[in-house]
């Protein structure tokens, strides 16, 4: 033990962040500080918790966590109800995870927010004890917790998993997700854990990540909105008890007989999707290496992937494709040639029996596997087997016949359970052998995809993939819809700021005496009523004469309600919406709560300030072009069962909400045979397949250092937003700064890169279609790499060619620009950089993309054949 932990302290009162409305869910932050012996790490702070769902009157924040894997697990029992009084919750220590230096620290056992380790108030003792039926979700006695000790003894795991259940473990995006440990119900066995009442035979719903059982009563009670999935409201947060990682989005028939379907294919999705239940990486160890990230991307969106990956330790032969547990025979063929996981073993698969393949000793089953196919092992044979199965011994050029061949291989694999390639895969494979003797013609072509910020990486990838990619998978599509409603809630944000500041400005015109006229037609009580068109300024001393009533239906004119001003409602949940964004909580509060808002958004959108805000959309330079397609569907969008088009995932952005690496496949004719792109059918077109794998600079770490994961790409295409000349941002280093140049300089970083320095480069320049609008209004010469434009600009130009034929501005500014990037680029590297516009809303630029980055993988291929056939040609002859 190192240390005795006093006690936690908040720091500051609990704040009540914002509450907007009394039906709608609170949310409160909480911040705790650690006073004992220092710890080797800094104490992260509670994130805030919305509940939706429940009740005003049960409504109760929940908030329970690890605070660190040294730390206590501490969590709200109740809430001080005193009128007028923000917060006050008081916290309990339940418990220590394991492996805790501090395992047998003592405890306060009841610790309170607001009043340092105060004993029982009055107000606690009001609201009842904790031990019996309790007003509040997390007071009852789920998890068998009513009668808490100061320290609570864990079940310890059984599980075999290279993770301890209790640890906390680190997400795909290297965030800490907490874990829990099992709960132990107090009541008979097999009762609810909530009521207690029941038996094994009763029908009951497990928490995926505590395993407490809850009886068809009390299951909504325990688990609320199930904003991750089935969880108690508790559990929400951490992470899900791996083994039931199987179950994600299957339905029990318990939930179909208490939900409608709508809300049952929400619960589903949130389980599948949501960020903490997500594999993470470093559980899943291959050839005894955890993977990363992108490694386990690669793994999860191959071709042929493993099925159910779960933590565990595997081993994987990447060059035949066999997959199996650490330990065990193989179980699966996968995609083959991954670069995931450490080198394998020769005890890989614990096999004894002296035959080797691909450098792994194999199990009985499989050399019974390899006599059936024909094969034999006379002499311990080390095999060497490619992915069609064709396998010669180590060092020989003698093949000894291909095991996926015979009859009789099949029928053993299905009785020793070993695996066999797929039909589709099998005959696929034996067509292309046959057409191409050499395996490894078709290995797609990679074409890694990557730009600085805002350059339009995503749309392009994206509309590759719409235009010839494989299809959105459900997953995406709901990443997607998860995109586009967070940002439609950034959009209105900003809506909402520039109406603030539009009020402002307008009682600044008023205090200056000018008053805003508006026509309106008088109605039968002999009021005028607004007219829509408001808003025409009358100048100052306009006097009305209110004295003289008007007949019904006459139109008026009359000094304007002060625009820009919404109702104290709308200025609650709009103040709470812009809170909620600067805190970057947008996704959270999207995908927990988001329908509880859509009356507010829906009254907030028709409001007449915001319509008039909305009008000045103009004006307001950061928001996007995109947010008016997505603005005017807004109620649409924000409904729960909005599936997104292809065009809003086209004019989504971003693919998805981590903003990772994402890749798709596709194939086209290898040259330009048929004349039509992708056709396969015209005539004969010897396809080839590509990949292009699209890579956002945030996710390249520090000195782009996991650019060593795309050596093996063949052609890099770099994406330049051409509107980037006239605008800056705020750098660290230098103040404020050109975005052109800072393109510039990422660019320099990547061609530089030591694995890329012998990469051919495409550079697209991106977003044609705006810089053609914009360079009409901003010269090219705002940004400083640009002084020297000075193009001659002909009496008769506009935009396109002009009359003459000769380029137009935009074309010429183009012209220049791909010129400057070539002499850097020259500057750099001894080879020559591609250019080559593109508007990456619009198909056929990108389409002329891809053909132009076919050609140069295809023109640098047979280049480099014609040397080697030349250079062997040279040595035949002067042999
Ligand atoms: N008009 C027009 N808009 C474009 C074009 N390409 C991209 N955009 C828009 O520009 C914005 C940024 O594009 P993205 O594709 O998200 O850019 P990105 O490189 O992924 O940027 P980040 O993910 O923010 O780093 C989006 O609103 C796109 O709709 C284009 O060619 N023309
Ligand atoms: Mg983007």
């Amino acid at each position: 033990m190192t240390g005795i932990l006093r006690r936690l302290l908040p720091l500051g009162d609990p704040v009540r962040k914002t509450k907007y409305d009394e039906e709608f869910s609170v949310e409160y932050s909480i911040a705790l500080e650690y006073k004992g012996p220092p710890l080797p790490y800094d104490l992260p702070h509670a994130s805030p918790v919305v509940v939706g769902e429940i009740p005003t009157a049960d409504a109760l924040p929940s908030w329970s966590g690890l605070l660190d894997v040294a730390l206590p697990v501490i969590q709200p029992v109740k809430k001080k109800a005193r009128p007028g009084e923000d917060g006050g919750w008081k916290f309990e220590v339940i418990g220590l995870p394991r492996n805790s230096p501090h395992a047998d620290a003592k405890f306060d056992s009841s610790l309170s927010i607001g009043s340092e380790g105060s004993p029982r108030s009055q107000e606690d003792e009001m609201l009842g004890d904790s031990t019996s039926s309790s007003r509040y979700p997390c007071e009852s006695p789920v998890h068998g917790h009513q009668n808490r000790p100061s320290v609570v003894k864990f079940r310890s795991s059984d599980s075999s998993g290279p993770y301890d259940e209790h640890s906390f473990v680190t997400d795909s995006e290297g965030d800490t997700i907490p874990g829990k440990p099992k709960a132990q119900n107090s009541g008979k066995k097999g009762s609810c854990y909530h009521c207690q009442r029941g038996s094994r035979l009763t029908g009951k719903e497990a928490c995926l990540v505590c395993d407490a059982k809850y009886c068809y009563r009390c299951l909504l009670r325990a688990m609320g909105s199930m904003a991750e999935g089935r969880k108690c409201l508790l559990c929400t947060g951490f992470r899900i008890d791996e083994s039931k990682r199987v179950s994600l989005g299957k339905c029990s028939r318990m939930m179909k007989r208490l939900l409608p379907e709508a809300e049952i294919k929400r619960i589903m999705r949130a389980e599948i999707s949501c960020a903490v239940n997500q594999l993470s990486p470093k559980l899943v160890f291959v050839n005894s290496r955890p993977l990363n990230k992108h490694e386990l991307l690669l793994l999860q969106s191959c071709a042929n992937p493993p099925k159910n990956l779960t933590p565990g330790y595997y081993w994987y032969d990447r060059i035949a494709g066999f997959w199996g547990k650490a330990g065990e025979k193989p179980s699966q063929l996968i995609t083959e040639q991954l670069r995931v996981g450490g080198e394998m073993e020769r005890e890989a698969s614990n096999g004894n029996t002296d035959v080797l393949i691909n450098g792994r000793e194999i199990t009985k089953d499989e050399l019974r596997m390899l006599k059936a196919a024909g094969i034999s092992c006379k002499g311990k044979p080390h095999f060497w087997v490619s992915p069609d199965g064709l396998c010669q011994e180590e060092g020989q050029n003698n093949p000894k016949g291909k095991i996926w061949e015979k009859a009789m291989t099949k029928i053993t694999c299905r009785i020793l359970s070993l695996p066999y390639p797929s039909n589709r895969a099998s005959s696929e494979r034996e067509v292309e052998n046959k057409k191409n003797d050499v395996d490894y013609a078709n290995v797609p072509r990679k074409l890694l995809l990557i730009g600085s910020e805002n350059s339009g990486t995503s749309t392009i990838f994206k509309q590759m993939k719409i235009s010839y990619g494989d299809a959105f998978t459900e997953e995406e599509r709901r990443g997607l819809k998860l995109v586009i409603q967070s940002k439609l809630y950034c959009y209105l944000g900003l809506l909402m700021e520039a109406r603030e500041r539009f009020e402002k400005e307008s009682l600044r015109e008023k205090e200056k005496g000018k008053s805003i006229l508006v026509e309106c037609e008088v109605s039968d009580s002999g009021h005028g009523s607004w007219a829509k068109d408001s808003g025409r300024e009358k100048g100052k001393g306009l006097v009305i004469d209110q004295s003289r009533p008007s007949p019904p239906g006459k139109i008026i004119q009359k000094e304007a309600k002060p625009a820009y001003a919404i109702s104290p409602k709308l200025k609650r949940f709009s103040d709470w919406l812009v809170g909620v964004i600067a805190a970057g909580n947008v996704e959270d509060m999207v995908s927990l709560a988001s329908r509880e808002y859509s009356a507010l958004i829906d009254e907030l959108w028709k409001d007449e300030a915001i319509q008039a805000t909305y009008n000045r959309r103009n004006e307001l330079e950061e928001l996007p072009r995109v947010a008016t397609y997505f603005l005017e569907r807004a109620m649409e969008i924000l409904k729960e069962d909005y599936e997104p088009s292809d065009m809003d995932i086209l004019y989504a952005e971003g693919i998805s909400s981590s903003n990772g690496v994402v890749s798709t496949n596709f194939s086209f004719p290898k040259s330009v045979v048929s004349g039509s792109f992708g056709d396969a059918a015209a005539g004969h077109v010897d396809l080839s397949s590509y990949q292009v794998i699209r890579v956002h600079p945030n996710s390249l770490g520090e000195n782009c250092k996991w650019l060593e994961m795309f050596e093996d790409v063949d052609l890099v295409l770099f994406c330049v937003s051409l509107t980037d000349y006239d605008e800056f941002f705020d750098d660290d280093s230098s103040g404020s700064k050109n975005k052109m140049v800072a393109s510039r300089d990422l660019f320099q970083k990547i061609v530089t890169h030591p694995v890329f320095s012998k990469k051919d480069f495409l550079l697209l320049l991106n977003k044609f279609d705006l810089f053609e609008e914009k360079i009409e209004q901003v010269s090219l010469t705002r940004c400083e790499w640009f002084s020297n434009f000075n193009p001659v600009i002909s009496h008769n130009h506009h935009r396109g060619n002009d009359i003459n034929g000769s380029p137009s501005l935009a074309q010429r500014a183009f012209y220049y620009i791909a010129v400057m990037f070539k002499r850097h680029f020259r500057s750099l590297t001894d080879h020559k950089l591609y250019v080559s516009p593109v508007t990456g809303l619009e198909q056929d630029t990108v389409k002329d993309c891809l053909l132009y980055a076919r050609e140069i993988i295809d023109w640098d291929e047979d280049i480099t054949l014609i040397t080697e056939e030349s250079s062997t040609g040279t040595e035949a002859s002067s042999s």
